[in-house]
This record gives structure tokens, C-alpha cells and sequence, in this order.
């Protein structure tokens, strides 16, 4: 379980997050949306301790965050927006690896995650290329391979459709959807609902730093009409 318990976050004086509270439970799959600057990344880089509340607390799996940062990074696996941050590895197939790798887990294991997880991306055949040669979207779905290879409890993607074509976008939706059908929680922000809301048990939305919804996705969609969020 992801918990936000009245957290309160500043970038220097400006108020960004305001005692938000949100408990996500194991196996939800959970999109979150709004509109631009309404809090979406500063909320989610509180998952796994890349910020810290300046009040309030941010447990996973019943622990604070800042109590242990590796627990939770290995509950939480995240997808960033801007994935260039994200790589450790001159390679694809290297970079996928080195997450599974650093749990110690035996060769063919680490094998078959990274092919798994570089099919789910049609990535497959790609493990030899360089990162620093591939598109933006291509990119994009290293990093994705690269979460879904730890195989954590919740993953957490930070508008993870951003440069992938129909294809590659199709693909991540339908791993997307075996891995909370197989219990693995998602959480989702993203503007482009195209095919989201059919998959989200919830769906909450944001609008300066507070959560104005938080819906079934059939109850969802005139809400979200007011956060500026384009609805299919
Ligand atoms: N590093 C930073 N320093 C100062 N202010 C910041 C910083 N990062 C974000 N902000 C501000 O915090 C607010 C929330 O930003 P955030 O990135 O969380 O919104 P978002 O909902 O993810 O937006 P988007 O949909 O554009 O990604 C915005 O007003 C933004 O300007």
C-alpha cells in the first residue's frame, strides 16, 4: 500500500502539495490526472523518497519512506517523464538488466525478465543497440522495460506515453493491464486518456496541489472536465 498521510510540500515558498492525504491499495491501478502544474510529479516523487514532505509522512507498504528508501524503491518502481535521467547503461539489454541484477537474482532469471520486458515494449531484438542512438520514444520504452523488469509491487509512470507511437503505446497498455490483472499495482498520470479509463479501478484527480476527485472512472469523466483534462 502507497499511503499519503496530510502531506504538505513547498518548492522554496510556493505551496505545491497541501495536506493531501491518498492511500492506494496493492493491485489498484489508479490514473491520475490534471492539468499542467497541478501537482501530478511533485506527488509521485514522493513514492519513493525523491522528495520529501515538509510535513505529513508518505508510507509504502506500512513504513515511511524516508525510513527506508531501499524498501521502498523496491516496492515502487517509477517511470519518469523525461527518461534520459533514468539510464545507468550504455545499452539497452545492460540497462534493463542492471535493476534485476542489483536484487541478486541468477542469470537466467535476469535473462528472462529482460526479454519479457523488452517484448512488452516491442523492444524485442534491441538488447545490443546503444541508448545514446535511440529516438526519444524509443527511449521512453527502455525506460518503461527498464521498471517493468524489477517486477515491484506498484509501478508508477509519470506521463509514460510521451513520444511512443500507436504501436509501442498499445503494447505498454496491454502489459499495463496483465500486470494489475496479476495484482501488481498502477499508478498513472498521464493527460491522454485514450484507452486508460477502461483499465483504472480509479481514477483521482488534481488541481492545484489538492485532490478534487477521486472516482470510479464512469463517475470520473464530468469531473474531469473542470481540471482541464481532455476526455475521450
Ligand atoms: N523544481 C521546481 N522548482 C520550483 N517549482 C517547481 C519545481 N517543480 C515543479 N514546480 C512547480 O510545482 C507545481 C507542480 O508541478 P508538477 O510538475 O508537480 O505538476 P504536474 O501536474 O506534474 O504538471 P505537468 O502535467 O506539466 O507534468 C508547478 O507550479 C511547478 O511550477
Amino acid at each position: 500500500m502507497i499511503e499519503f498521510r496530510s502531506v504538505s510540500y513547498a518548492f522554496e515558498d510556493v505551496p505545491v502539495l497541501e495536506e493531501l492525504s491518498l492511500s492506494i491499495g496493492d493491485g489498484e491501478f489508479v490514473v491520475l490526472a490534471g492539468a499542467n502544474g497541478s501537482g501530478k510529479t511533485t506527488l509521485i516523487r514522493h513514492c519513493n523518497g525523491l522528495l520529501s514532505p515538509d510535513e505529513g509522512t508518505v508510507l509504502v507498504d506500512d513504513r515511511p519512506v524516508c525510513d527506508d528508501l531501499i524498501a521502498a524503491r523496491s516496492s515502487v518502481g517509477m517511470v519518469f517523464q523525461h527518461p534520459r535521467d533514468q539510464f545507468v547503461a550504455a545499452t539497452v539489454g545492460a540497462d534493463v538488466a542492471f535493476g534485476p541484477e542489483n536484487l541478486g537474482l541468477p542469470r537466467e532469471e535476469i535473462d528472462h525478465r529482460v526479454d519479457a520486458a523488452l517484448e512488452a515494449v516491442n523492444m524485442t531484438g534491441r538488447a545490443d543497440d546503444r541508448i545514446d542512438a535511440l529516438s526519444g520514444g524509443e527511449q521512453a520504452r527502455v525506460a518503461i522495460a527498464g521498471a517493468l523488469a524489477m517486477e515491484p509491487t506498484h509501478l508508477v509512470l509519470d506521463e509514460p506515453f510521451t513520444g511512443l507511437d500507436d504501436p509501442a503505446r498499445r503494447s505498454v497498455l496491454s502489459r499495463l493491464e496483465s500486470l494489475s490483472a496479476d495484482g501488481t499495482g498502477v499508478v498513472l498520470a498521464t493527460h491522454d486518456l485514450r484507452d486508460v479509463l477502461s483499465l483504472a479501478d480509479r481514477v483521482i484527480a488534481m488541481d492545484d496541489g489538492r485532490i478534487v476527485a477521486d472516482d470510479p472512472p464512469e463517475r470520473a469523466r464530468d469531473r474531469l472536465e473542470n481540471v482541464a483534462v481532455r476526455v475521450p
